[in-house]
Formats: C-alpha cells, sequence, structure tokens
C-alpha cells in the first residue's frame, strides 16, 4: 500500500461525449441511432456499443449481483481486459459509478476518470481499457455482463501508486 496521501476524485455524470476514449454508452437517447419498429409499437436504439470478443473467444451473457458500497469509496486497485471488451447493464435501475483510465501504461490516480452511471444506462469497457470492478451504489445490484469467454489470460490488475478518494456520488 502507499504512503502517498490519497487524492480525491472528483464524480461527472456519465454521457457518451465524455465516455468516449474509454468505450461506449449504452442508452436510449436521441443521439444513437434509432427507428421505429414493430408497427410502431417499438423504438430500436441500434447497434449501441462495439462488443468485442478477442481471439478464439466467444461473446457470453451473465448476471453480476453487486452488493453495495460505501462511500467514501477508496479506489487503490484497477484491472483491464486485454482481449476483449466487457459490458454491464443495470437491471435494478439504480446508479453506480465508473472509474476509468486510458488503455496502456498502469493508470496513475490522477489519470482516472470517475462517471456517476444513471440506471438506465450501461457501459463497454473497450478492450485493455482500465477501469474499476463493478461498483453497485444503495442496494445489491444485479447488471448483466457481455464480456468473453475463451483461452488466455483476460485480466490484469494493477495497484494505484495513489489511492483515490470517492468521496460522495
Ligand atoms: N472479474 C470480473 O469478471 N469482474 C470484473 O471484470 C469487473 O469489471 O467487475
Ligand atoms: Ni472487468
Amino acid at each position: 500500500m502507499s504512503s502517498h496521501p490519497a487524492i480525491t476524485l472528483e464524480v461527472q455524470p456519465l454521457s457518451r461525449a465524455a465516455f468516449a476514449a474509454f468505450g461506449d454508452v449504452i442508452e436510449a437517447s436521441d443521439a444513437v441511432e434509432h427507428f421505429t419498429i414493430n408497427a410502431g409499437n417499438t423504438e430500436r436504439y441500434h447497434d449501441l456499443a462495439d462488443i468485442e470478443p478477442g481471439p478464439d473467444g466467444r461473446v457470453i451473457v451473465s448476471i453480476f449481483r453487486g452488493q453495495a458500497r460505501s462511500l467514501p469509496f477508496t479506489v487503490n486497485m484497477m484491472e483491464r481486459h486485454p482481449l476483449a471488451s466487457q459490458a454491464f447493464i443495470p437491471m435494478s435501475g439504480k446508479p453506480y459509478l465508473v472509474v476509468v483510465a486510458p488503455a496502456g501504461a498502469a493508470p496513475r490516480a490522477g489519470e482516472l476518470k470517475v462517471f456517476l452511471a444513471r440506471g438506465d444506462q450501461g457501459v463497454n469497457y473497450a478492450a485493455g481499457v482500465w477501469h474499476h470492478p463493478l461498483l453497485a451504489l444503495d442496494a445489491v445490484c444485479d447488471f448483466i455482463v457481455i464480456d468473453r469467454r475463451g483461452p488466455g489470460p483476460n485480466c490484469d490488475e494493477v495497484e494505484l501508486d495513489i489511492p483515490g478518494i470517492i468521496a460522495a456520488a
């Protein structure tokens, strides 16, 4: 564990534009391609995320049941999936936190971006993007997770040199 003092991390609302460097936001909005189907009954928000299973991988769908994290929360590690993307789509309709850093070298606390996602927004981390494991808030929450099943290691973890504190959402 670092002997350096932790830094306080700013929390910003999740938006497609702000998250674009890290992957996709999965939401029904007028900003994405959408069209009416089913004889007018249904609006299709189309092709929202680049799901990448990676070499010899298969796309799988799972459910993660996350325990609520309490705030203030200390971010002292990050992980990445170098081979494939990973998407989280909330099923419980509650907000959650998303912590990311650019793909590449191990992240430093000052590079972390923290987003507060609404309960109707999902995220898809592009392959290699550093992120913190699931950060559900308020209650136990279920998420549909779309990621890879296949050969080879696909989860690198790193301890942060300086912890980051999420004081409040
Ligand atoms: N380990 C695992 O499947 N979960 C993490 O990848 C995560 O991002 O929550
Ligand atoms: Ni992950």
